[in-house]
């Protein structure tokens, strides 16, 4: 029997080759994800499939790098020179990049980036495919790279369990609809069964996306695809504390630390540690530095920037642009303000061992990260995680990087004001070490309880927890062997009612309520069931009585309008129920016209015991928000009159208490005294019925939403097909 194996894919392996006199080097790669990862990953027994970083030179190499990374259970995707160009470069870094990190006008919408990006998250989905993947293994999806991927393994096997995890922002919808083929990507996330993100906003703006560009609705942080619900979830990632503080206290990093600190003497420290990336906000951060030197000369010759920058992306061409620029400006800071004894910044453009990066990390007094978006930014937890000896240091920490959120003891800054950022670096060089210490022990200790085990833990938890729910859930759908035993339940019955709702049920719905008439087809499958004299049709619905006796008047049909007001049972005489009270009308009306006057697109419907205010022709976000606002100002009339507030899709309605589908079912069950009910409906104003008859019918609900109803089926064209199973 087959174990549960982890699957990682992620564009980069952790490990990256590189080609040096003939002889492949395999080299830990850079950045957060697979540094981040990289740590727990060697702890599990998971495989990990993405790209090596190096296009072998003939086929014999390429097959010795597939059994050299097959040891490491490391699976190599091969990227040709093109493909690397079009998807990584290309649509990965010129197109997601620049959107997800609010670079509007860097973006370049080629057409052959997306054809590559296809391809290659396919490319991907084949190697994963041949890992011989089944429902037993987890699949975790990582980043911007591969968001069609969930979606194209998902094709593959419906019951797959997929996680995904997003490293970067994700933009406010407005923004993440400039990208032409937007729709494509959300609905490849949507492919996963768990999305998360670092931050709260992040989770928010893909929901706000699936809201206003796919038309789903979100509810309880989740969206319903098909017969799945997505939960979106935030969790922010955690490094691996444990390293960074073993190596802090090492004697190889103490050393280290020794020799800087004689090369910089009593000079305060101020670090900074990025990939090369305009996102990381490197230009302010200079100009910022200048600013400091400007201001407050004293403190020449009194402080060093210490800037690494690891090489990235530099084909691209926004970021050859500002590698020539953060040259330009060290050139430029170094030459007006240095002299024989002092150099202000020590710049390095490469990559550094991990020893040398703790060494910094201890020596620095200052950590400052100045990002202009990041998804997370693992160098300020690094930084926090190597100062768990002595407890000081500062960090100073742009506000739109994820860890701002979780790091409050942090000096937080603005890194679109210069002077912000500036003023930042003084009050930290002058802070009393005190503070400092006080400051550090609180992020210490949430850095170390937030790890990565930490957070794949949460992911996995929440991944088994929603796939537990899914089967769960699966096994009220109405099909298969509970189908057979419902209608063998039904074949030896001999008097049945079947309760069924209208709109949402026997009928989509419709922008205009009249154009929601019966078809051919479902009157054709009610006349067939009735004909069957052991079967009753019941059609319940909140509709007004006049469009119920419109639409079915001529049959033999027991018909319920308004929630109950009216009804044609037992003799097809409509009689509305008496002395019901219509006072409450009048406030109810005035609040709701309020509402509809500064809505466009809303409009209330009047029936003779309820008020309905519609918004299905309203722009969803502001129809959502109006529903609410007015759900709110309503909620104080219900009890002074003894009124229900019903949400229903797209519309509010309220109406007096006493009318219920529920009360309006029991009588009729009371008198007709079936041996065999079936209750059919939607929406909420359904739930009444459930709720009334959950002991002695067979309860179902239309669509895979939250319900009292035993069993569901998907959508409202299902309907129809099951009435006919009905029928036998
Ligand atoms: N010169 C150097 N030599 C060696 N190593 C170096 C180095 N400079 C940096 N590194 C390492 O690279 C990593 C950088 O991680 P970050 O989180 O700061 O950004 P990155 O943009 O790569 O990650 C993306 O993924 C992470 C994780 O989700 C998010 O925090 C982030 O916002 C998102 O952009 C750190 O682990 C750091 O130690
Ligand atoms: O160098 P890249 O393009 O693989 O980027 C690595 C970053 O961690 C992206 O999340």
């Amino acid at each position: 029997m087959q174990t549960k194996r982890t699957i990682i894919i992620s564009n980069r392996l952790p490990i990256r080759i590189e080609k040096q006199d003939g002889k492949l080097l395999f080299i830990p790669s850079e950045g957060g994800l697979a540094t981040g990862l990289g740590s727990y990953y060697k702890k599990g027994g998971s495989i990990w499939v993405g790209w090596p970083g190096y296009i072998p030179e003939t086929p014999e190499e390429e097959q010795l790098i597939r059994e050299e990374l097959a040891r490491h259970n490391l699976i190599p995707v091969f990227l040709s020179a093109q493909e690397l160009e079009d998807y990584y470069e290309g649509f990965s870094n010129e197109i997601l990049w620049p959107i997800c990190h609010y670079r509007l006008s860097y973006a370049v919408f080629d057409k052959s980036y997306w054809a590559a990006y296809q391809q290659v998250n396919q490319k991907f989905c084949d190697a994963t495919l041949a890992q011989h993947i089944t429902e037993k293994d987890e699949i975790w999806v990582h980043d911007y790279q591969l968001m069609l991927l969930p979606q194209l393994l998902r094709q593959q096997n419906n019951y797959l369990t997929i996680g995904y995890f997003q490293h970067i922002p994700f933009p406010a919808d407005e923004i993440f609809r400039c990208i032409p083929w937007r729709n494509e990507l959300l609905k490849g996330l949507l492919g996963a069964d768990l999305i998360a993100f670092h931050t709260y906003h992040d989770a928010q703006h893909f929901l706000n996306s699936c809201l206003n560009l796919l038309h789903l609705s979100p509810k309880n942080n989740s969206v319903r695809c098909r017969d799945r619900r997505v939960h979106v979830e935030v969790f922010p990632m955690g490094i691996d504390f444990e390293k960074f503080e073993q190596l802090s206290k090492s004697a190889d990093v103490l050393s280290r630390v020794q020799a800087l600190q004689e090369q910089y003497q009593n000079r305060k420290i101020i670090l900074s540690i990025d990939r090369l990336d305009y996102s990381k906000g490197i230009l302010e951060r200079l100009a910022a530095y200048e600013n400091l030197l400007q201001t407050y000369p004293e403190l020449r010759n009194r402080v060093v920037l210490y800037m690494l920058v690891v090489p990235s992306r530099d084909n691209v061409a926004q970021y050859k642009l500002l590698r020539d620029e953060i040259d330009r400006m060290v050139g430029h800071i170094n030459a007006v303000y240095g002299s024989d004894e002092w150099i202000p910044i020590t710049y390095f453009y490469n990559s550094l061992s991990i020893e040398d990066l703790s060494a910094l990390y201890v020596a620095a007094d200052i950590c400052l990260v100045t990002s202009l978006r990041d998804g997370m930014n693992l160098v300020c937890k690094e930084y926090i995680a190597s100062k768990s000896q002595q407890q000081d240091g500062v960090l100073i920490l742009s506000e739109f990087a994820g860890a701002a959120k979780e790091l409050p003891e942090t000096i937080q800054i603005n890194p679109y004001s210069i002077d912000d950022i500036t003023e930042a670096i003084h009050l930290a060089l002058y802070m009393p070490r005190r503070e400092q210490q006080q400051r550090m022990k609180s992020n210490i200790t949430l850095v170390k309880k937030f790890n990565i085990s930490h957070w794949v833990k949460l992911f996995f938890n929440r991944l088994h927890e929603i796939k537990r729910e899914q089967k769960a859930h699966a096994s009220r759908k109405l099909q298969g062997s509970t189908l057979k035993k419902i209608t063998d339940k039904l074949a030896q019955s001999k008097r049945r009612l079947l309760f069924l709702d209208y709109d949402g049920t026997l009928v989509g719905f419709q922008k205009e309520a009249n154009a929601a008439r019966p078809t051919a087809a479902v009157l054709q499958v009610l006349a067939d069931l009735q004909s069957d004299t052991a079967n009753q049709i019941t059609i319940i619905s909140g509709r007004p009585h006049t469009d119920l006796r419109k639409w079915f008047g001529n049959t033999d049909y027991f018909l319920i309008g308004e929630h109950g007001a009216w009804s044609n049972f037992p003799d097809g005489q409509w009689r509305d129920k008496p002395d019901m009270p219509t006072a409450w009308k009048t406030p109810v009306r005035r609040i709701m016209s309020k509402f509809t006057d500064r809505t466009p697109g809303a409009n209330i419907e009047e029936k003779n015991y309820s008020l309905a205010w519609h918004y299905r022709k309203v722009h969803t976000g502001l129809g959502l928000m109006r529903a609410q606002e007015l759900a709110d100002a309503l909620r104080y009339l219900l009890p002074q009159y003894g009124l229900q507030l019903l949400l229903g899709d797209k519309v509010i309605e309220v109406k007096i208490n006493v009318l219920n589908k529920g009360k309006a079912a029991l009588e009729i069950v009371e008198q007709y005294k079936p041996d065999f009910i079936f209750a059919m409906g939607d929406d909420s104003t359904d739930e009444d019925m459930f709720f009334e008859l959950q002991d002695s019918a067979v309860t179902v609900k239309v669509g895979n939403k939250q319900t009292l109803a035993q069993y569901y089926i998907e959508n409202q064209e299902d309907v129809l097909t099951l009435l006919q199973q009905l029928r036998g």
